[in-house]
């Protein structure tokens, strides 16, 4: 459990010669009794390790996607007591990894030391918290280190290097290299650079480096992950999952396995 498990999963997925695959999906979206059902689903078409998003009023970092998708949830009446207390009912039967997606606000809301306590308690191994600067995490660092939950640190295109060394030195788990300027959402074009930038990451990271926000085709999956170690897809599959368009996540998720196996 915790921040080794989330290294490892990726790690696995490496040494065969394959490339990660971190699906985004909203808690409570469709109703928080889905989600048992929704993170099997994602581990049995080979998901690497799932994002949970918990709905926030006020998400700074989400485009239109994701807003609406955190409206129906709190519409839904999904707290996050109420989404711990389900994912520790998946702890049995589960051996993918869980990273949870949250704003700070609401962690401080509920206390920074019982949410660590009851992350690692309910099985959540890393938490992402995109409105938490470095120069401020040492709120939140202590509490998730005394119970070994992972702090998954994001590099964004416009940070001077200094930074990017700061960040790859700093993250556990892995690094969340942000592709683009702005909020998630699909886009049809990355701008250029994205592939240098990538490489300078896993240069100064001795974690894995995994791509997010724009990513919607198994193309741009295969053109992402080949300058990285994978790559995590959120608009597209909460939009998907919504629709019940289930096979367009399975193709996502093939696309970062369609690497040749490494022969040892
Ligand atoms: O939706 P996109 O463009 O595929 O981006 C991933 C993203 O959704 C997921 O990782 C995420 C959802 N909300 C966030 C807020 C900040 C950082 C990351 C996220």
């Amino acid at each position: 459990m915790g921040k080794e498990r989330v290294v490892e999963a990726i790690r696995s997925v490496l040494d065969r010669g394959n490339k990660a695959f971190v699906p985004y999906i909203m808690a409570g979206d469709g109703g928080l009794e889905k989600l048992p059902e929704q993170i099997s689903f994602l581990e049995k078409s080979g998901a690497t390790v799932v994002e949970l998003g918990i709905p926030f009023s006020d998400p700074v970092a989400d485009g239109p996607v994701i807003q609406e998708a955190g409206i129906r949830a709190l519409a839904n009446g999904t707290t996050l007591e109420a989404v711990l207390e389900t994912v520790k009912g998946t702890k049995e039967t589960r051996t993918i990894p869980i990273v949870l997606m949250t704003y700070f606000n609401l962690i401080f809301a509920y206390g920074i030391e019982r949410f660590a306590a009851d992350c690692a308690t309910s099985g959540v191994d890393g938490v992402i918290i995109p409105d938490l600067p470095l120069e401020e995490e040492e709120l939140a660092v202590p509490a998730l280190s005394e119970h070994n939950i992972a702090l998954i640190r994001l590099a964004a295109p416009t940070s001077p290097r200094s930074r990017l060394e700061e960040v790859a030195k700093r993250t556990e788990g892995f690094l969340y290299a942000v592709t683009v300027k702005g909020t998630t959402g699909a886009r049809s074009e990355y701008e250029e650079g994205v592939a240098g930038y990538l490489e300078e990451l896993k240069s100064l990271s001795s974690t894995p480096v995994l791509a997010g926000f724009g990513v919607s085709s198994p193309e741009q999956v295969k053109t992402l992950a080949q300058h990285c170690d994978g790559v995590i897809v959120g608009s597209k599959i909460v939009q998907s999952l919504a629709e019940g368009k289930l096979d367009d996540i399975t193709e996502l998720i093939s696309a970062a396995k369609q690497a040749e196996p490494k022969t040892v």
